[in-house]
C-alpha cells in the first residue's frame, strides 16, 4: 500500500503515517495530498486536522470538502518540540505555523527578538536550519542529525500537546465499520436555529459529538460548511436514522459522509 503526506521526511505527519504504509511519499501541501487519493494515484494520505493547543488545521478541513475521499482511521499522536539549531545564535526561527503557534508563549519568553518564518513543514524548517546558520528551526528531535544541535527539548506551550491526523483513502473504501463518524455538511440555507436543526439528530439519538466546525463556503459572507465528528459508527441504526434527518434538513445542499473508523494512538 502506498501513501502520501506532508514532506519532506521527518515531519510529523510522515512519523504518523509510518502506522499506515510502508511505501510512502510526499508532498508539500495537506490539498495535494487530499488530491492524490482523490485522483486514484495513492492508496492512502494522512493529513493534520486538529492540535490540541492550536486547534484545526483550516487547509485539510476545505480539502476533505473539496475533495471526493473516506477517512478510514484516526491517528493520535503527542507533538513533542525541539529547537534545532547549527548553534546558539540565530536571527531566525523556521517551522510549520502550527508549530510556530505550539510555541509561542516559549519564544515570545526566550526569544522575543527572532523573527518567526512560516515554512511547509516542520521537517521544512529543520532543512533551512541545516543550510544556514542564522536559522533555527522547530521539530522533532529526531532531524537533527549530525549537524545540528538539539538547543532546548519540549519547547512547546503544554506538556499535552497532541494532533490528530485522518487517514484518508478512495470514496469506494469508505466504510460502515469503527467507533466514529465524519461528516460534512453544507446546508445551503441560512435560518434562526439551522445548527442546532442540524444537531438534534444526533442529541435525539444519545450520540456524542466529538467535534462541531464551521468554514466558510466561498460562496457567501455569512456562508458556512459544518464539519461534524460522532461518537458512533455508520453501522449502527441510530446512525442510519441522524444522517437520513441531516441529509431532509440539507436537502438545499448536500451531506458529505466521509466514513466511519477507529483511533489508534502513535507515539
Ligand atoms: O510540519 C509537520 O511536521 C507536520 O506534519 C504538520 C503539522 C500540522 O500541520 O499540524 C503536524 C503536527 C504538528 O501539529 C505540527 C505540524
Amino acid at each position: 500500500m502506498n501513501a502520501l503526506t506532508l514532506g519532506p521526511e521527518g515531519t510529523y505527519s510522515h512519523r504518523a503515517t509510518q502506522a499506515v504504509a510502508d511505501d510512502i511519499d510526499f508532498a508539500e501541501s495537506v490539498t495535494a495530498i487530499v488530491e492524490g487519493v482523490a485522483t486514484g494515484e495513492y492508496d492512502r494520505g494522512v493529513v493534520p486536522i486538529e492540535n490540541s493547543i492550536e486547534g484545526s488545521v483550516t487547509e485539510s478541513l476545505d480539502a476533505l470538502a473539496d475533495q471526493r475521499v473516506a477517512v478510514v482511521r484516526e491517528v493520535v499522536t503527542p507533538i513533542r518540540h525541539s529547537l534545532l539549531a547549527q548553534t546558539e545564535t540565530f536571527e531566525t526561527v523556521a517551522s510549520h505555523q502550527q508549530a510556530l503557534a505550539q510555541c509561542r508563549e516559549y519564544l515570545n519568553r526566550e526569544y522575543p527578538d527572532v523573527v518567526t518564518e512560516p515554512v511547509a513543514s516542520t521537517a521544512r524548517g529543520v532543512e533551512r536550519a541545516r543550510e544556514d546558520s542564522s536559522v533555527a528551526g522547530i521539530g522533532h528531535p529526531a532531524n537533527a542529525g549530525d549537524d545540528l544541535r538539539v538547543l532546548e527539548s519540549d519547547i512547546q506551550d503544554r506538556s499535552s500537546n497532541a494532533t490528530r491526523f485522518l487517514v484518508v483513502a478512495p470514496e469506494s473504501e469508505r466504510s460502515d465499520a469503527g467507533g466514529k463518524t465524519s461528516f460534512v455538511v453544507y446546508p445551503n440555507t441560512n435560518h434562526p436555529g439551522l445548527l442546532l436543526d442540524l444537531l438534534e439528530p444526533f442529541a435525539e439519538r444519545d450520540i456524542n459529538l466529538s467535534r462541531v466546525e464551521s468554514r466558510p463556503s466561498g460562496e457567501r459572507l455569512g456562508d458556512y460548511v459544518f464539519h461534524i465528528d460522532i461518537e458512533a459508527g455508520l453501522y449502527e441504526e441510530r446512525t442510519k436514522g441522524a444522517v437520513t434527518e441531516l441529509e431532509e434538513i440539507a436537502n438545499e445542499g448536500w451531506v458529505r459522509v466521509l466514513g466511519s473508523y477507529d483511533t489508534e494512538h502513535v507515539v
